[in-house]
Order: structure tokens, then C-alpha cells, then sequence
């Protein structure tokens, strides 16, 4: 049987609460491929397991201590695909038993790949698909069918497979330009929260959406808020839009800071050696002095890092 890291997990709050896990780990932790799919209990695991690099456990540490999340990281894309997959349909699983629904909010890019094993056995029967209402956390602003539209490739990879009700999938009003679709999505927004679809942070008042599933771009940006433009810094918006995006197409929609760092949940999935360098810096190493759209995401609730091993190399 095929075997796979884990390489190390940080930081952690639960250790306690997981008696069955190793109180002295061995390193690297070897997991089957059978047994591979993590439970969110094996996330929590309290001690930073040392990976082939001793030079990166006080990188994790460092993410530990600042509360910048939980972090695994994968041999593979192919094993973090798994475990992406596990905790989406557990985190699923759990709102829609505690409130009948589970909101959750989509990126474009490779994200999409990366949720591939959901659509498959077993989640694909197993999850209960009814309680699902799913949001875009970014959008470009093209007509749905157009190549660069992050309604299209979610559509392909993940939507078009699974029965979510047409009417619990809110994309963008592709016939407005960006101001409008931005203005539309945010009062689309704004009478789901009225009608208790999606839940309100009582700290700001904000959307609170139960899983933000993100990706980020190799210059560290998340959804299309991008290093050194001025949306970062948006505070009074929910949905905001962009028309000079530095990477194309330049006209899109977006979440702003607020929206996001209220969520119940955030995954920030990361592969590819091409985006080390922010995944560093989000660590805590390194010195810039104008934090990185990746360093900003910091959520009310828990924020789990899914990285593959070339995401996580520079640590
Ligand atoms: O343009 C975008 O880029 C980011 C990152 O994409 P990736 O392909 O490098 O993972 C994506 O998260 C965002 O939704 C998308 O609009």
C-alpha cells in the first residue's frame, strides 16, 4: 500500500482532547493512504511534528504563536485533495445538523482541482447536498460561459457532479458591469442574512459564512485583493469590485477583508513551490514591511493551512 506524509501539524488547542494520538510522535508521521483521511481531531494535533526540515519547525511554531492557524502539510496535491475533501464534508455535515444549512464560499483558480475528491465516492452519495447554499469569494467580470469566469470552472469541476438546488448557487449577475455586480452581490447578500441563510458575526455585525475555502496566487494575493491596492484596506464594504487587476482579467468582483476574516472557517489551500515565498512570509518570517492579502487573513474562527510539501519548502 502506497504510504504518505504527514509532515507537521500546528498549532494546537486540542491536543488533549485526542487521546489517540502518539503523545511522542515519530517524525515524519507516516499515514496509510487508507487511513489518510484526516480527521479534523488529527488537525488539531497539539506538537508541531518535525518534517524532513528541522530548520521549519520554528517557522510553524512561529504561525502557532501569532494564532495564524492550523497547518498540514502533504506529500502530494493528490493526498491534500483527500483531506480537503474530509474536512469540507465534516464541516458540512456539522452546520447543516446544528442549523440546517451550510453556507459556503468558493474561490476560483486551483482551488477547484483541489476539491475534487468531494465529488467523489463516498461524499458524493454521502453528503447531504440539500443544505448547501455556495457564494463566490471572487468573481471576474465576464458572461458565465467565458473561460476566465470562476462561475465556469467551478460549474465543470465541482457543481455540474453534486445536486446542490440551482437556486442555493448565487453567482455574479454577469450582465452587470463591475460597480453593479458588485452593488447586486452585496445586496444579494444582504437579504440572505435578513432571511437567516447566512449567519451574522456578532462581533462586526458582518456576514459569517461557515467555510471560506481559499486559494492564493503566487504574489500572495487571496480572492482579488491584491499586494499594495488600495481594496486591502476597504473596510465598509462587503463586496467590493477592482478594474485594474494586476492579473487578468483586470475587471472583477471581490469579498473585502471584513467579509472574510468574519467567517466560522477558512482553508487556505496551497500548492506549488511558485508560492513558497508567501507562505513564508505568512509565517513569520521575513520582513515586509506592507503585509502580503495572505498575512491579512486572520478569522474570527479557525483557520486551517492545507499545504503540499513545495508550498511549504521554504519554511
Ligand atoms: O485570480 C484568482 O486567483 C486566485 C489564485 O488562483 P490560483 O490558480 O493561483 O490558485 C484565486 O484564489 C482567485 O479566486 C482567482 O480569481
Amino acid at each position: 500500500m502506497a504510504s504518505s506524509h504527514l509532515y507537521f501539524v500546528a498549532p494546537f488547542r486540542t491536543l488533549r482532547s485526542s487521546p489517540s494520538l502518539p503523545k511522542s510522535p515519530r517524525f515524519p508521521l507516516h499515514v496509510s493512504r487508507s487511513s489518510h483521511l484526516l480527521t479534523h481531531k488529527t488537525l488539531a494535533f497539539s506538537t508541531v511534528i518535525r518534517g524532513a526540515s528541522g530548520s521549519g519547525r520554528s517557522s510553524w511554531r512561529a504561525m502557532a504563536e501569532k494564532g495564524k492557524g492550523k497547518v498540514v502539510v502533504f506529500d502530494s496535491e493528490e493526498d491534500l485533495s483527500v483531506s480537503l475533501a474530509k474536512y469540507t464534508a465534516d464541516l458540512a455535515d456539522k452546520f447543516s445538523k446544528e442549523k440546517g444549512s451550510f453556507t459556503v464560499v468558493l474561490s476560483g483558480g486551483s482551488l477547484i482541482k483541489s476539491l475534487r475528491k468531494l465529488v467523489e465516492t463516498p461524499y458524493v452519495d454521502a453528503v447531504d447536498w440539500s443544505t448547501w447554499h455556495v457564494f463566490w469569494v471572487d468573481e471576474r467580470v465576464v458572461p458565465k460561459d467565458h473561460d476566465d469566469s470562476n462561475y465556469k470552472l467551478a460549474f465543470a469541476g465541482f457543481l455540474s457532479k453534486v445536486p446542490i438546488h440551482p437556486g442555493k448557487v448565487y453567482a455574479i449577475n454577469d450582465a452587470l458591469p463591475a460597480e453593479g455586480a458588485a452593488d447586486d452581490y452585496e445586496t444579494c447578500l444582504k437579504h440572505l442574512v435578513k432571511s437567516n441563510v447566512i449567519s451574522v458575526s456578532a462581533a462586526t455585525g458582518v456576514p459569517k459564512f461557515d467555510l471560506m475555502l481559499l486559494g492564493m496566487g503566487p504574489d500572495g494575493h487571496v480572492a482579488s485583493l491584491f499586494p499594495g491596492h488600495p481594496l486591502v484596506k476597504e473596510k465598509e464594504k462587503w463586496v467590493t469590485f477592482i478594474k485594474d487587476s494586476p492579473k487578468p482579467p483586470p475587471e472583477r468582483i471581490t469579498f473585502t477583508f471584513p467579509v472574510i476574516n468574519s467567517s466560522a472557517n477558512i482553508a487556505l489551500v496551497v500548492c506549488g513551490a511558485g508560492k513558497a515565498g508567501p507562505v513564508n512570509a505568512a509565517s513569520g518570517n521575513g520582513q515586509n514591511s506592507d503585509p502580503l492579502p495572505v498575512q491579512m487573513v486572520s478569522p474570527e474562527g479557525e483557520l486551517v493551512w492545507f499545504l503540499d510539501k513545495d508550498a511549504a519548502s521554504k519554511l
